[in-house]
């Protein structure tokens, strides 16, 4: 069974999620894992997707977020070339399997998740769900990870991986 990750991230936080989870699909299937920028759009081989992005405005980015999150990264942003709203809608139509994540802030009592929009997407494309939607935490807008939300990831990775096979 082969894998494929893609991953919006800004300030790295979503990157480092994505790696876990690429680390624990491996135990139990082959994984590539796709910066959103440099993933093509054929699924050829691909048994099951994991898509994941950071949460802004409630839901997936959108260009003007990606700009307000690049004002707050001197250094620099990690996707510097498109989101994951807009390469879900080029990615080809599928049935095949999917799982998205997204990274938010640790507030209680905020709305909203990229991974929820995401699947919703991918749902009616003709994907199929095989998880929830997960969201992993930071601390503030550029991060850092709340402390055991790697770890938590590269298990959610494993337990789908393991679910599969
Ligand atoms: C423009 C912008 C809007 C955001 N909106 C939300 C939001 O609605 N809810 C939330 O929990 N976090 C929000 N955040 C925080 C992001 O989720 C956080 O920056 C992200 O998880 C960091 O991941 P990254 O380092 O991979 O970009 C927002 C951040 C930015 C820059």
């Amino acid at each position: 069974m082969h894998a494929l990750v893609v991953y919006e991230s800004t300030f790295g936080n979503t990157q480092t999620i994505a790696e876990a989870i690429a680390d624990g699909l491996a135990r139990s299937m082959t994984v590539d894992l796709v910066e959103v920028g440099s993933a093509g759009t054929s699924l050829a081989g691909v048994d099951l997707l994991v898509v994941g992005g950071p949460t802004h405005a409630f839901s997936m980015s959108r260009a003007s977020t990606r700009r307000s999150a690049a004002e707050q990264a001197p250094g620099g942003v990690i996707s510097k070339t498109t989101g994951l709203r807009e390469w879900l809608s080029t990615v080809d139509a599928s049935d095949t399997m999917v799982a998205t994540f997204d990274t938010k802030t640790d507030k209680p009592h905020l709305p909203g998740s990229a991974a929820k929009a995401a699947r919703r997407v991918l749902r009616h494309r003709g994907f199929h769900p095989v998880a929830a939607a997960a969201s992993f935490y930071v601390t503030g807008t550029t991060g850092p990870l709340v402390d055991g939300e790697g770890e938590r990831a590269r298990r959610w990775g494993d337990q789908i991986g393991l679910a599969l096979s």
